[in-house]
């Protein structure tokens, strides 16, 4: 197991008033205790597909051909798709450095572009800017109905038509979607499947943002080249203590749960995950879906933020040490001391940082990663620590696990019920309202 997670800053007996009382913690983890069993009930009936995913590798065969499709003659590979069609990717091919400030820039080929917003101007620019002749596109939409999803890929449709290359779509598109059910639309097949475009399917037992696990994250994550097996296998080692039928205080993703059931019944509306990684900036960001859709609903819910650091001590953390004392706080570390540059000596003397002489700027991360959580808590706001020594694909895939298994407990012990999003819809209507009438 490469998480390791502490509880002991969140606790009032070792943060004083501040901290979460052990006693709402107890009757949560009561409460967790239940959702578990319905939880081994999910996975015996098999009505959560997800739980089986970490044992599964009869698919993995596919994905890499279809992601030797994608990289073949490629320059460039587009993924089109929005929320849990996208986020889960990102947070993967984050370990190839997408979308790592910086470095991101020099990813090797073929590059990996996420288009999960919808803003004209960066549609049009990247359009223009794509070698479109080498470029592979990949539609995804577990509806298939997705409004913005449709418009980016009519719009790749009509680019590649404009530079004569509309000949072969089929050659350069695939798409990802639910099969087709009985009566009812999936506009991007509708979209695609004439161009004779091939489609793989999303699980229709796995919702968008509990998906990462499947072919819509693996899928970029073998584009890149990432180990897709060593991915399931780390999330495997975060469910182990649920088939071991464990107690919720010894399955770190229940204890996690129980924290924040605890948390939020303890008027702490504020859920801050603040990780110590470039490389885990666009997981918070899938976690802030996940949390958010899942548990925000009958008017339950807390608040998630994403925050990075150590930027966002310079941003953020003023608030949450003098501001109002409603937040719990998860600090996401990785074993970084004794990595990055080294300081040279002299240079840090005339700095007026002797102190940073012969150490590495990995030092510098770890000692803040720590000095975070220490001060958060001599402050007296709830922290929990999570660290996993070596990022690579086996602690993301734990990773990602542990906070789906958190977040489907807290739905569960909350009562809500943590895979739909039925609020959503309204704006959608609305907005398509809007669009008609011009
Ligand atoms: O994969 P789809 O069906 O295009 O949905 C994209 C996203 O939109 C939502 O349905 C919310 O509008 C998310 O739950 C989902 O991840």
């Amino acid at each position: 197991m490469a998480l390791q997670q502490s509880i002991d800053l969140a606790l009032d007996t070792n943060i004083g008033g501040g901290g979460l009382p052990q006693a709402a913690l107890d009757e949560a983890l009561g409460l967790v205790d239940q959702a578990m069993k319905r939880l081994a009930e999910d996975d015996s009936s098999g009505r959560l597909p997800l739980l089986h995913m970490p044992r599964t590798s009869d698919d993995l065969a596919s994905i890499r051909e279809a992601a030797a499709f994608l990289r073949d003659d490629a320059t460039d590979v587009v993924f089109l798709g929005t929320g849990g069609s996208s986020l889960g990717g990102q947070t993967l091919a984050q370990l190839k450095d997408y979308a790592v400030p910086g470095a991101g820039r020099f990813t090797e080929s073929p590059r990996v572009h996420f288009l999960d917003n919808l803003d004209p101007i960066t549609f049009d620019r990247i359009l223009h800017k794509l070698p479109l002749s080498s470029t592979k596109f990949v539609s995804i939409s577990k509806s298939g109905g997705t409004g913005e999803t449709l418009m980016q890929t009519i719009a790749v449709l009509t680019a590649l038509e404009k530079a004569g290359l509309r000949a072969h779509p089929k050659d350069v598109f695939l798409g990802l979607s639910e099969p087709r059910k009985a009566g009812a639309r999936n506009a991007l097949r509708d979209l695609l499947e004439p161009e004779e475009v091939r489609f793989l399917e999303h699980h229709t037992g796995i919702g968008g943002r509990y998906s990462v696990l499947t072919n819509v994250g693996l899928l970029p994550a073998a584009v890149l080249g990432l180990d897709i097996a060593a991915i399931r296998q780390g999330a495997a080692e975060a469910y182990e203590p649920f088939r071991n039928g464990a107690a919720a205080k010894d399955a770190p993703a229940a204890l996690g749960a129980a924290l924040n059931v605890a948390a939020a019944k303890s008027g702490k509306g504020i859920a801050v995950a603040m990780a110590y990684a470039d490389r885990m900036e666009r997981f918070t960001r899938w976690w802030v879906q996940l949390w958010a859709e899942s548990i925000g609903k009958d008017g339950h819910g807390t608040q998630p933020v994403a925050a990075i650091g150590p930027v966002d001590q310079h941003s953020q953390l003023q608030l949450y040490l003098a501001g109002p004392n409603d937040k719990l706080f998860t600090v996401l570390t990785t074993g970084v001391a004794g990595k990055g540059p080294l300081m040279d000596e002299r240079l840090a003397k005339r700095a007026g940082e002797p102190g940073f002489g012969a150490k590495r700027i990995g030092d510098l991360v770890a000692a803040q990663g720590r000095a975070t959580a220490d001060t958060l808590a001599r402050n007296g706001r709830p922290t929990r620590q999570i660290h996993v020594e070596t990022l690579n694909e086996r602690a993301v895939g734990e990773l990602l696990m542990h906070f789906m298994l958190e977040t489907i407990l807290a739905g569960y012990a909350l009562g809500v019920d943590p895979f739909d999003q039925p609020a959503v819809e309204e704006g959608k209507i609305l907005a398509k309202q809007y669009l008609a009438q011009g």
